[in-house]
């Protein structure tokens, strides 16, 4: 058997967009083979049919030799065949264990009765898989506690729960540390020793460039290059990506920072559990000024920039705005005195999903004029303004300002929040994760137009679990430990390594 996958002359139509057009791509046994390709290139619609989410228009997929029809992921399941998503697929409500065994449960007959399900036995399993993966997840949690990397870790360990043979990742790093990044990168090369394929969507070329054997191209829907790897340099791979243009090297000017905007003063936030997340933690961060706050991911920042945001209710402590104190405000109220915020997990909290890409993108202001006057929306206005901020932000989708926001890809989903949020003009601009899942030409993009908005006297709150992120953009940072600040510096006399070892806990690094 030569090929283990065989997708041959693909082609996959949504209205208004052949989102795969005739591609045609052959996976070894055993290798780990890369897609690349910008956002809304169509790598998810490629193997979300592999996965039995769709079905091609055309084309035929044939698997260890043999042709198949592929029309739901239990049969794709069947095929051994699984698949983490970029966007998560689980149960909200259930545990982790119920999550990972849902469809394959354990069961137990209590006195010869009828066999009912055996949460210990599934919770036994699942603790014992991740220990071995070295994925670690309390077993007994709810999804809706979560955190997003946490989350993932479920959907991996879901996957490898079902012994799939043919594995593919959707992004699958978009969201871990980068000590969980090497975790994952490490177990992906250990699943190819032990006979597995896997199929790996990244938009990190250095990641590819570390475990890949092959990457394949997609430009526009179309395949554009297959390439080995190991004869292909990150900077081709770009290249092969968005074409000859790649980006100049970003300039950050130096510039005067202004008054203060944000100040947060003993902040302490609990979790539902009543736990303390986030301790005591106070700074303040000023117009022109991007002040970053590093940690490893579930170290308190989320709940950080939550209790800012007016999203969780703070214990404790003082946030002020412009001076007022908006620490009692809701969330509509904490808007309109000047703060945008744009969450970690665009889906359920940046968009609503089943809401045209014109409507997400007025979300936040359809109250006001020229949008809506006594309470009566003015579609002409929503659609003039939706159009130059899809220019703006370069958001690509099937049916521009009329398409579904559901539809649309990951990347672009990003694009739209961001471009939201930025065009409030609000001086405050909480920006958590803002380039998670974007191409490189978009992360090049949003950088700058981060940089733009610190040029123009805004004051930025940055939280990223990117090192170089917070290193490009940063003036000061915030290393947050266990839910404590537990350093404030000015970025140019930080190194990553030493802002790394503070996100360890190191003291005096
Ligand atoms: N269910 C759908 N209905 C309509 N259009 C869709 C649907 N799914 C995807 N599309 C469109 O198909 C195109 C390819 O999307 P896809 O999600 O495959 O891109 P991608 O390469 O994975 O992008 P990203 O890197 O941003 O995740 C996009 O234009 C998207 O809007």
């Amino acid at each position: 058997m030569e090929y283990m996958v065989e997708m041959r002359h693909i082609t996959k139509r949504f209205p208004g967009i052949v989102a795969n057009d005739d591609v045609t791509i052959q996976i070894r046994p055993q290798e780990i083979f890369a897609l690349l390709g910008e956002n809304g290139a169509g790598k998810s619609t490629l193997m979300s049919m592999l996965f039995g989410m769709y079905e091609p228009d055309d084309g035929e997929i044939w698997i260890r030799g043999e042709r198949v029809r592929i029309t739901s992921p239990n049969q794709a399941a069947g095929l051994n065949i699984g698949m983490v998503h970029q966007h998560f697929k689980l149960v909200q409500n259930f545990t982790a264990a119920e999550n990972i065994v849902l469809g394959t449960e354990p069961v137990k007959r209590l006195f010869g009765a009828l066999p009912c399900f055996d949460k210990q036995q599934a919770e036994q399993q699942i603790r014992d898989l991740s220990h071995k993966y070295g994925l670690e997840i309390d077993p007994a949690k709810r999804i809706s506690d979560m955190d997003v990397s946490a989350r993932q870790r479920v959907e991996i360990l879901k996957m490898l729960y079902r012994r799939a043979e043919i594995l593919i990742f959707d992004e699958p790093t978009a969201v871990l540390t980068p000590q969980e990044i090497r975790f994952l990168l490490e177990i992906i090369r250990e699943l190819k020793d032990q006979g597995k394929t896997v199929i790996l969507i990244s938009h990190k070329l250095e990641e590819i460039k570390q475990i890949a054997d092959r990457c394949a191209v997609l430009n526009h829907g179309r395949l554009t290059a297959v390439r080995d790897v190991k004869d292909t340099s990150t900077r081709e791979m770009a290249a092969l990506m968005i074409g000859n243009e790649l980006p100049e090297p970003m300039e950050k000017k130096e510039i005067q920072v202004s008054r203060e905007i944000l100040r947060v003063e003993h902040l302490t936030v609990e979790n539902k559990n009543h736990l303390p997340v986030v301790r005591d933690v106070s700074f303040s961060v000023r117009g022109g000024e991007i002040f970053a706050v590093a940690g490893v991911a579930g170290n308190g920042q989320i709940e950080l920039a939550d209790a800012i945001a007016g999203l969780l209710k703070a214990k404790d402590g003082g946030i002020y705005l412009n001076g007022a104190d908006i620490s009692q405000f809701n969330v509509k109220r904490r808007i309109v005195s000047g703060l945008s915020y744009i969450p970690e997990d665009r889906q359920t909290t940046g968009l609503v999903l089943d809401f045209s890409l014109a409507d997400n993108l007025i979300l936040k202001k359809y109250g006001r004029e020229p949008f809506s006057r006594r309470g009566i929306l003015n579609p002409d206005e929503i659609g003039r303004y939706a159009e130059e901020l899809i220019g703006r932000y370069d958001i690509r989708s099937a049916r521009g300002k009329r398409t579904l926001v559901r539809s649309m890809s990951g990347g672009n989903q990003q694009k739209a929040v961001i471009g939201r949020e930025i065009d409030l003009q609000n001086p405050l601009l909480i920006f958590v994760q803002p380039t998670r899942g974007l191409d490189i030409g978009a992360i090049d993009k949003i950088h700058r137009q981060i940089l733009k908005e610190r040029e123009a006297g805004k004051a930025i709150l940055l939280i990223s679990l990117e090192l170089d992120e917070i290193m490009k953009l940063s003036d000061t940072v915030g290393v947050i430990y266990n839910g404590t600040m537990t350093r404030i510096s000015d970025a140019k006399s930080l190194t990553a390594d030493q802002i790394g070892a503070y996100m360890m806990g190191v003291k005096g690094a």
